[in-house]
């Protein structure tokens, strides 16, 4: 049985009739192939802005692709090819003159490892503004503070901002992962599984800073933990063998999923 905490979920609100300006991310007609292997099949689903959704299903549904979609990840993958349209703020993230390197700074991503670069934790955060050009140094603090408060990190490292990141304990590393992510103020951020290579304690720390990430940030998570779905996610979707079964408030997915597939994956059946 999944408990649903509602004391860190937004007010309900009907994902599948959202008014424009409640949208961050429009998926329209989806399909993506990995060669001949069909991936994903037909999704369609609006993301609400500020608020933190959720990507379940058991292995291989496609919930990672589906993920790396928002910012093109599966562009890296050669045999990938991705029929129909994400609208981010209403423009086509697929359309032929996309900058990615621009997509990718508004829809920024962070992994299941923590992947922090080999430099200092302060040249951690500052990496996204170097790479854009900021050099002033009141300015790259500002942001060091501020990013590193914003991913619950800041009271940890504020005194050592000059070691490397790799002095950091796991979950402390991804959280600076976080604070490199949130640095260059994306409008969405992906977690792809953020918290399945910590312990429970660091787990419980990331979930947390999620729930304060959606003040600022649309977040979309995917994780194969039911019961982390629960905790941090305002609503659910749910994934198998490539297509969105059941999207809907994460209240109502797990306590009155009106899909069977819905049902037997929540209570065990298969996954
Ligand atoms: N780079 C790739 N090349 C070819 N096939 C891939 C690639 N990445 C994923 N796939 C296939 O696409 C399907 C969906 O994979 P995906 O990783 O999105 O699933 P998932 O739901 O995130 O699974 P898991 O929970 O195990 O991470 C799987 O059949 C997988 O084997």
């Amino acid at each position: 049985m999944i408990t649903v905490n509602t004391e860190n979920k937004l007010d309900k609100i009907d994902v599948n009739a959202l008014s424009e300006d409640e949208i961050a991310l429009s998926i329209r007609d989806l399909d993506l192939y990995y060669g001949e292997t069909q991936a994903l099949d037909g999704i369609n689903m609006d993301i609400p802005k500020g608020r933190v959704t959720a990507f379940i299903g058991p292995s291989g549904c496609g919930k990672s692709t589906l993920l790396r979609c928002i910012n093109r990840m599966n562009d890296l993958v050669d045999t990938c090819r991705v029929d129909g349209e994400i609208l981010l703020h209403g423009d086509n993230i697929y359309d032929r003159n996309v900058d990615v390197a621009a997509l990718r700074r508004k829809v920024g991503m962070v992994f299941q490892r923590p992947n922090p670069f080999p430099k200092s934790i302060y040249e951690n955060v500052v990496y996204g503004l170097r790479l854009m050009g900021v050099n002033d140094r009141r300015t790259l603090d500002e942001v060091v503070e501020r990013s590193l408060k914003g991913a619950a990190l800041w009271n940890e490292v504020k005194d050592r901002l000059k070691e490397s990141a790799f002095s950091l304990s796991g979950g402390q590393q991804q959280r600076l992962v976080i604070a490199r992510a949130i640095a260059i103020e994306p409008e969405v951020l992906l977690l792809d599984e953020p918290t399945s290579a910590l312990d429970p304690i660091s787990t419980l720390t990331i979930e947390e800073l999620i729930t304060e990430l959606k003040s600022q940030f649309t977040v979309v998570i995917v994780t194969h933990n039911m019961q982390q779905a629960a905790r941090v996610s305002d609503q659910t979707a749910f994934l198998y063998m490539g297509k969105l079964i059941e999207y809907t408030d994460t209240n109502s997915l797990f306590t009155t999923p009106s899909m069977k597939q819905t049902e037997d994956y929540i209570t065990g059946r298969y996954g």
